[in-house]
């Protein structure tokens, strides 16, 4: 299973690569890693796996923060009105979104950056991912909200793209023109 001692942290050069597609169908090495990023965010969320090896929560992971760079990502988030989005991707890819932008009012943290970063992160409002699951079915996602983040968040790890790259370092607090503030 995968820890944080698989996690590496910014610095890591392959965090600022940008990650190969995965030839499908997928050889059995890179369904296993597609597994086991589930498999941590799942872990993740469940308070005592969580507490008994030390897993800092998650609501999504991609392969290059465990050093695998290739385009895969999990994610398993619940968004405000209950629903569950639980996707594992190969070769996920945001085909439209939309010129609103939206931004959690937290800001947003990364299991591969140990310190918090403060500011807003700007992202798009709404977003259609296509994709490839496990079993290579062509997957289409129309997202918005915490998952359309959470997404972005992910792709942007098989781009070499931190979070923090997007926040505006001169007025990190500044509300985003005209975007959709997400609590
Ligand atoms: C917002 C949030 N970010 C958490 N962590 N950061 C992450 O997931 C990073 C990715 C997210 C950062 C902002 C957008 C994407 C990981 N990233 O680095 C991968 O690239 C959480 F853990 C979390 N939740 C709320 C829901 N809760 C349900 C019950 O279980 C605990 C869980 C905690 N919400
Ligand atoms: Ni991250």
């Amino acid at each position: 299973m995968i820890t944080m001692n698989d996690i590496i942290r910014d610095g890591h050069p392959v965090l600022r690569e940008v990650a190969q597609e995965v030839h499908l169908p997928a050889c059995k090495e890179d369904k296993e890693i597609l597994i086991s990023l589930m498999q941590y965010v799942k872990n993740s969320q469940n308070p005592e796996i969580a507490a008994e090896y030390g897993l800092r929560g998650g609501i999504g992971l991609a392969a290059p923060q465990i050093n695998v760079s290739k385009r895969m990502i999990a994610v398993h988030v619940t968004d405000e009105k209950g629903d569950l989005y639980s996707h594992a991707l190969y070769n996920p890819k945001i085909i439209s979104h939309s010129v609103e932008k939206s931004y959690l009012t937290s800001g947003e943290g990364c299991l591969s950056v140990d310190e918090a970063i403060e500011g807003f992160v700007p992202r798009y409002a709404r977003i259609t991912v296509k994709g490839y699951d496990i079993d290579h079915t062509e997957i289409k996602l129309r997202l918005k909200g915490l998952p359309a983040i959470v997404f972005q968040h992910e792709i942007d790890h098989l781009n070499g793209v931190m979070f923090y790259d997007h926040i505006n370092h001169e007025s990190p607090y500044d509300p985003i023109e005209n975007a959709i503030a997400i609590d």
